[in-house]
């Protein structure tokens, strides 16, 4: 433990409580005055306010903080803490008397003294990093020595941890979640074995983990090692999609990663600790592929509620002449004429327990959905109108989708209410649902739109909660980008062909005309060519040199703005972050163009960003307690200083659709400008104009599902602009980066039925045939 001498240089106040002025117990974030005992700084006052990240002090105990000391503009000086300890006096005499005072049982004076002069001045610190240093004081019973280390851990406890792991660099956070999770052992554990912090402390990774055995002289060949690097790699592949990764290159990845340049751990080394993992449960391997639990009980669980789902009879069938008289009533109210497929996908999804609907854009769709909900409740005789259910009778039909956005989208679609999935199942923010198979969803018909976007974890937690007599609709374009998360599940389900499914071909959009709808199906059907990109009433190319992308966009912008175009309404969309012509760049860009610095504007600065009143910005996490989600577009609204807020911090106000949410500084990074947002973020969204550059920069990012996703995520106006050339390439390149997942096999084997009897299925006939 660092001592008052040790830091002399730095800055500090030895003082104690007098009374807490703020405090945020989630955040630890507290404000408090001190009366000064000692300080380096010049302070004239006795006593003073200090603020951070400190859980409650104790009024009996005095503490030394470090910081420095800030002007606040209302409130005057005060001290900004970094961090903090219990004061340990640091001479012999407040040593000897601290070690016997009521705070340690059974040590008295005497064996203060022989404990001091055998640890030095330091024995504090000592004895709490590593306390087999007790064993050798002269005269100290094992159980002294037991106690005495006992009672300094409960002492010092999470102050003591917190200093430690400053030292190599953790902030306050994660000592936080360290303390929680190994309480006094934090730092022994940190020191003997670092590694095991990366299986038990979320976002501890592998390499962070290996600077701290460096300096403590682990060594390489460590077994410890060589499991979490297993775990690093495992977590690793989730970016990339993966559920599992093969065990040979798991083995080479690991190797990659705890080699280096020094070859000498082996493959064997490396397969020998999968194998021990796999023996404490901490991987799962099965037919040679090597999952993280939580993946594998996903997977397996996700196909074993599909079983449960589709084995179970549908009850209610209605005869083809019965449907059709429904289905041409319902033709009737809406004015159109449901084509063949469509027809045959109402009936398929009524009669089936569980049914996928996919198709790309314009195929009808949601069309399709309205056609579905109406004919069920005509069949179960039950109305559409919520105002004719309360809490005792519940609403029969439920709609989700995986971001509010979409959720949005087919609530306004078909006029009934719809939830985020998140929403549905109760998520309450740390990765626990409330709805599960012992607490089901209700309701008769289940719709999930843009299943694409569902990844394994949330297919699995979804379908538990679903109860074996509602009767399920899945719908989603297979052609668009899989689920940001692990896996492909939408894919997965329609190649297994277990589940019955419809896809819709006929585009009925283009029909009135579109020339983007046509574009999107030629990329689908590989057919786009330079005659595709020609000029259209609602698309255009701008065809231009890489380097001058950028202004071409701003100009596009500013255009629409000085228009009157609302910047809700166009979305600039491109594939990546950091480049010339990256997302980065153009946000900055066009926040020059539409929301230049004024004196009128309030702004604030972060490390590499400017946020200001009336940005368009975007939420990059999932954020529940606010009701807020990854990829929901808002606008900053106000911009509070530090005197003006009563929790004494700067706070940005963002406005999401109807509702407000407050950032402090700290949180920021959950935010960013969303004048031109990623492809993958777009996902789910729909937006009236889209301008999108393309350029050969992009090139590595450039494949047809990405293009494909872009495109579709404009209504009414398209405008691409750049390289005709790489455009053309990049659709016509699939993506072969496959993901690993074993889904589609194992519904095959379970299900264990053979694909031909559903492709008979299939070719059934329907009374459409005879029309
Ligand atoms: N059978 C039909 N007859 C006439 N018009 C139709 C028919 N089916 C769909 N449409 C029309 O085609 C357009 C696209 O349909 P819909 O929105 O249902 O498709 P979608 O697949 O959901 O499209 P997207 O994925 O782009 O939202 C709508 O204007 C719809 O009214």
């Amino acid at each position: 433990m660092e001592n008052v001498k040790a830091i002399e240089r730095n800055s500090f106040i030895k003082g104690e409580l007098v009374h807490t002025i703020f405090e945020n117990e989630a955040e630890h974030f507290s404000i408090a005055k001190i009366k000064i005992l000692d300080t380096n700084e010049a302070f004239e006052e006795s006593e003073m306010v200090i603020k951070g990240y400190f859980t409650r002090l104790d009024p009996s105990e005095i503490y030394l903080f470090y910081g420095s000391v800030i002007e606040h503009k209302k409130f005057g000086k005060q001290y900004q803490v970094d961090h903090y300890q219990r004061f340990v006096p640091d001479t012999k005499d407040g040593l000897v008397a601290y070690l016997s005072s009521d705070l340690f049982y059974g040590i008295g004076k005497k064996t203060a003294e022989k404990i001091v002069d055998y640890l030095g001045e330091t024995a504090v610190s000592k004895i709490l990093n590593d306390s087999s240093v007790l064993d050798k004081v002269p005269g100290l019973t094992k159980d002294r020595a037991a106690q005495l280390k006992q009672g300094l851990k409960e002492h010092q406890g999470f102050e003591h941890v917190v200093v430690h792991l400053s030292k190599y660099g953790f902030g306050l956070k994660m000592a936080q979640k360290i303390y929680q999770a190994y309480k006094q052992d934090a730092i022994e554990i940190l020191h003997k074995n670092p590694y095991q912090y990366v299986f038990d402390i979320e976002g501890f990774g592998f390499l962070r983990a290996d600077e701290v055995a460096k300096q403590n002289d682990i060594p390489l060949n460590h077994p410890s090692r060589i499991q979490a690097g297993c775990i690093y790699v495992l977590h690793h592949s989730l970016q990339n999609g993966h559920v599992f990764l093969p065990i040979k290159q798991h083995i080479i990845e690991v190797d990659q990663l705890i080699n280096g340049q020094m070859y000498d751990i082996s493959f064997d080394d490396i397969s020998r600790e999968i194998l021990e993992l796999n023996e404490q449960k901490k991987v799962i391997v099965v037919d040679s592929n090597v999952y993280l639990p939580s993946l594998y009980f996903a997977e397996s669980g996700f196909c074993s509620q599909i079983k449960r789902i589709v084995e179970k009879e549908q009850e209610t069938q209605v005869s083809s002449a019965e449907l059709m008289k429904i289905v041409g009533s319902i033709e009737e109210e809406e004015s159109l004429s449901y084509g063949r497929e469509q027809f045959q996908a109402i009936e398929k999804a009524l009669s089936s327990k569980l049914m996928i609907l996919t198709g790309g854009p314009g195929t009808g769709k949601t069309t399709v959905i309205k056609g579905i909900i109406k004919s069920y409740g005509e069949i179960h005789d039950l109305s559409l109108d919520q105002k004719d259910y309360d809490e005792n009778k519940t609403y029969p039909f439920v709609l989700a989708a995986p971001t509010g956005r979409a959720a949005k989208r087919i609530n306004e679609s078909t006029g009934l209410p719809a939830v985020t999935i998140h929403r549905l199942l109760g998520w309450n923010g740390h990765e626990s649902f409330e709805k599960d198979e012992n607490n089901p969803l209700s309701g008769q018909l289940l719709v999930i739109d843009e299943f694409s976007m569902v990844d394994t974890w949330l297919a699995y937690q979804l379908f538990k909660a679903i109860p074996t007599d509602m009767q399920v609709l899945i719908v989603g374009d297979e052609d668009q980008l899989p689920s940001v998360g692990p896996g492909q599940v939408l894919s997965d389900l329609l190649t297994s062909g277990q589940v019955p499914s419809v896809k819709l071909e006929e585009v009925y959009r283009q029909k009135e005309g579109s020339k983007i709808i046509q574009l999107a199906h030629e990329i689908k059907k590989n057919q786009c060519t330079m005659d595709s990109i020609v000029k259209e009433a609602d698309f255009n190319f701008i065809a231009c040199r890489e380097q001058h992308v950028v202004d071409v966009v701003i100009q596009i912008v500013q255009k629409a703005h000085e228009k009157g175009v609302d910047l809700k309404d166009l979305q600039v969309l491109a594939p990546m972050y950091r480049s010339h012509a990256g997302i980065h760049r153009i946000n900055e860009e066009i926040q020059k163009v539409v929301n230049p610095n004024s004196k009128q504007k309030r702004e604030i600065r972060t490390k590499d960003m400017i946020f200001r009143t009336g940005d368009k910005v975007i939420q990059l996490v999932n954020q529940p307690e606010d009701g807020v989600f990854n990829g929901d577009i808002g606008e900053i609204t106000a911009i509070f200083q530090e005197d003006e807020s009563s929790e004494q911090v700067e706070q940005v106000i963002v406005l999401f659709d109807e509702k407000e949410v407050a950032y402090e500084r700290k949180d920021l990074n959950n935010l960013m400008h969303a004048y031109c947002t990623s492809i993958h973020k777009s996902q789910g969204s729909e937006f009236p104009i889209v301008v999108i550059p393309v350029v050969p920069g992009y090139r590595r990012m450039l494949r047809k599902n990405l293009l494909y996703t872009a495109i579709t995520r404009s209504k009414k106006s398209l405008i691409l602009c750049g390289d005709k050339q790489a455009f053309i390439q990049g659709v016509r390149e699939e993506d072969t980066n496959k993901r690993y997942s074993a889904l589609s096999d194992q519904l095959i084997k379970m299900l264990n039925i053979s694909k031909e009897s559903i492709e008979t299925e299939e070719e059934e006939l329907s009374p459409y045939d005879f029309l």
